[in-house]
C-alpha cells in the first residue's frame, strides 16, 4: 500500500546540522537489567525509549520489578531529567514475556527468569523463533536451569524458574551471537557459584558489545575476569555477589549516528552528533575510522563529533565482524561510491533482524546497484542509482540506510519506515530536522 511508503527526503545542498540522537540500546537495556538485580534501587538516565527497550522495561516488570518513569528527579547528575527509575524486587512468576524481534530481550532475559520464582513464557515475532537462542538455552541448563523449548532450541520457550540458579562452568559456541555471552555475564554475579563462560567454535562476532557488557558489570561492583585483561581467550569469569543500584547516563547510540554522519559523508556537508563520547565500548565509534578511510573527515568538539565530507565517497575493503551493526549504512555509502567495496566477516548478519545480506543485495541491486553476497559478506561495485521502493523486511538499519540513499538519489521509496521505532522513534522527524536545520 502506497501510504506505508516513506518518499525519503532528497538534500538539495549540503547538510549543515547538529543532531541529537537518542539514547544507545545496548547500554539502556544493560543497564536495565543490570539495575534490576542490584541490591538497590537506581536510576537509568537518558534512556533509549524505543521498542526494544521498551519491551526490556515490560519484561522486567512483569518478573516483579518496579521501572517507573521520571521527569523530575533532582540528583544532580549531569543527564538528569528523563530517566527510569528502577526498583529491583523478589524475581516471580508466573509471567509472560513478549521479545518482540530484540535480540538483547531474547537474549538477556531468560537466565534473569532463571532467578525467577515461576514459570516465564517467552515469545516474539515470528522472526524471533528463527533467531539462534540455543546457545543460551543449553548453557542455561548446563548451569542448572530447567527450560521447555519443545526441542527446538529457539523461542518460544518456559523458563521453569525456582528461585536462584547454581552456575558454574559453562562452555558455549557464540560464533552466531555475542549477546549469548553478554546474557550469561549480566544475570552471573547472581548466579550461586557466578559464570565462567568459554567460547568454543568460529569467533564470536561483536566483541565490542562484549566489552560493554564486561564494563558495565564493573561499574556496577561486579568481579570480572576478560579475555582482553590478560585473561584467557575466550573465557570470561564473573564473581557471584551483590550488584550495585546505581545513576547510570546513556551515551547516544553512536551506531544510530551512522545515517545522520553518512548524510554529511555524501553531500559534503556537516553533521556534528551531540554528547559523543570520548571514550566508549560502543562499536558506533569505529565510524570515525570507516567513514574516514571512506572520504570524510572529523574532530571531536566541545560539543560533539564534527563530521565532514566533500561529496566525494571511496569504496573500501572493512572486516565488519566486530562492528555488524554498522553494516547496513556502511553498505548503502558504499553504492555510492568512486570504486568497488568488499565488506566481510558478517555471515552473522544472515540471522539478524532480517537475512541483512540478502535483502541488503537485493534491495540496492532493485535500485539498479551492482551488489553481490560472498560466503561472508557483500561484494559491491557503484552503479548510477535510481528511484524505487526499498523493502525494509521489518530491519530498522536497513530502513535508516534507504533513507542515506534517498538523499541523492531521487525517489526512493521506503517500505515501512515506522521499523526504524526497533530503536530510532521519531527517525522521519529526526531525518527532516537534519534536512531543515541549515546551518
Ligand atoms: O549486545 C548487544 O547489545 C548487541 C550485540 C550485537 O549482536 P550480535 O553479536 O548478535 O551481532 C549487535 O549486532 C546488536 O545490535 C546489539
Ligand atoms: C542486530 C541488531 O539487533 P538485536 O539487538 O535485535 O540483535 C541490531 O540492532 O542491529
Amino acid at each position: 500500500m502506497t501510504e506505508l511508503h516513506w518518499p525519503a527526503p532528497t538534500a538539495t545542498d549540503p547538510v549543515d546540522a547538529v543532531v541529537t540522537v537518542p539514547g544507545s540500546k545496548s547500554a539502556t537495556n544493560r543497564a536495565l537489567v543490570l539495575a534490576a538485580l542490584a541490591a538497590q534501587p537506581g536510576y537509568v538516565r537518558r534512556p533509549l525509549r524505543s521498542r526494544d527497550s521498551l519491551l526490556m522495561a515490560d519484561g522486567l516488570r512483569a518478573l516483579g520489578v518496579g521501572v517507573e518513569d521520571t521527569l523530575n528527579s533532582s540528583s544532580g547528575v549531569s543527564g538528569g531529567g528523563d530517566a527510569w527509575r528502577v526498583l529491583p524486587g523478589p524475581l516471580g512468576g508466573p509471567a509472560r514475556i513478549d521479545v518482540g524481534n530484540a535480540g538483547t530481550v531474547m537474549r538477556f532475559l531468560p537466565p534473569v527468569a532463571a532467578l525467577a520464582d515461576g514459570d516465564i513464557a517467552f515469545d516474539g515475532d515470528p522472526r524471533s523463533h528463527e533467531r539462534p537462542l540455543g546457545g543460551v538455552i543449553d548453557a542455561l541448563r548446563a548451569l542448572g536451569a530447567r527450560i521447555e523449548d519443545g526441542g527446538r532450541g529457539a523461542l518460544p520457550l518456559t523458563v521453569h524458574g525456582t528461585g536462584g540458579l547454581v552456575g558454574g562452568t559453562v562452555t558455549v559456541d557464540a560464533s552466531s551471537s555475542s549477546q549469548f555471552v553478554s546474557a550469561l555475564l549480566l544475570s552471573g554475579p547472581r548466579f550461586q557459584h557466578g559464570v565462567e563462560v568459554r567460547h568454543v567454535g568460529q569467533p564470536v562476532p561483536s566483541l565490542p558489545h562484549i566489552r560493554m557488557t564486561v564494563e558495565m558489570l564493573r561499574a556496577a561492583g561486579a568481579q570480572v575476569d576478560a579475555p582482553e585483561d590478560g585473561g584467557e581467550p575466550d573465557v570470561w569469569r564473573v564473581t557471584p555477589g551483590a550488584l550495585l543500584g546505581r545513576d547510570v547516563v546513556v551515551e547516544p547510540d553512536l551506531s544510530n549516528a551512522a545515517p545522520f554522519l553518512a548524510a554529511a559523508l555524501i553531500t559534503g556537508g556537516t553533521v556534528t552528533v551531540r554528547d559523543w563520547p570520548e571514550r566508549t565500548s560502543q562499536p558506533g565509534d569505529q565510524l570515525r575510522d570507516l567513514f574516514t578511510r571512506m572520504g570524510g573527515s572529523c574532530e571531536l568538539t566541545e560539543e560533539g563529533l564534527r563530521f565532514t565530507g566533500t561529496g566525494r565517497v571511496h569504496g573500501i575493503d572493512a572486516d565488519l565482524h566486530a562492528v555488524g551493526e554498522l553494516t547496513p549504512v556502511v553498505a548503502a555509502v558504499a553504492a555510492l561510491a568512486d570504486s568497488p567495496s568488499t565488506l566481510s566477516g558478517i555471515a552473522h548478519l544472515r540471522m539478524h533482524e532480517t537475512d541483512r545480506l540478502a535483502a541488503l543485495a537485493r534491495e540496492l541491486n532493485a535500485l539498479g546497484g551492482d551488489v553481490t553476497e560472498t560466503e561472508d559478506g557483500l561484494r559491491i561495485r557503484p552503479r548510477p542509482l535510481h528511484g524505487g521502493v526499498f523493502h525494509t523486511y521489518e530491519d530498522h538499519r536497513l530502513a535508516t540506510a534507504a533513507a542515506v540513499l534517498g538523499l541523492v538519489v531521487p525517489g526512493v521509496e521506503v517500505e515501512n519506515v515506522a521499523t526504524t521505532a526497533k530503536t530510532l522513534p521519531d527517525f522521519p522527524d529526526l531525518w527532516a530536522g537534519l534536512l531543515g536545520a541549515k546551518g
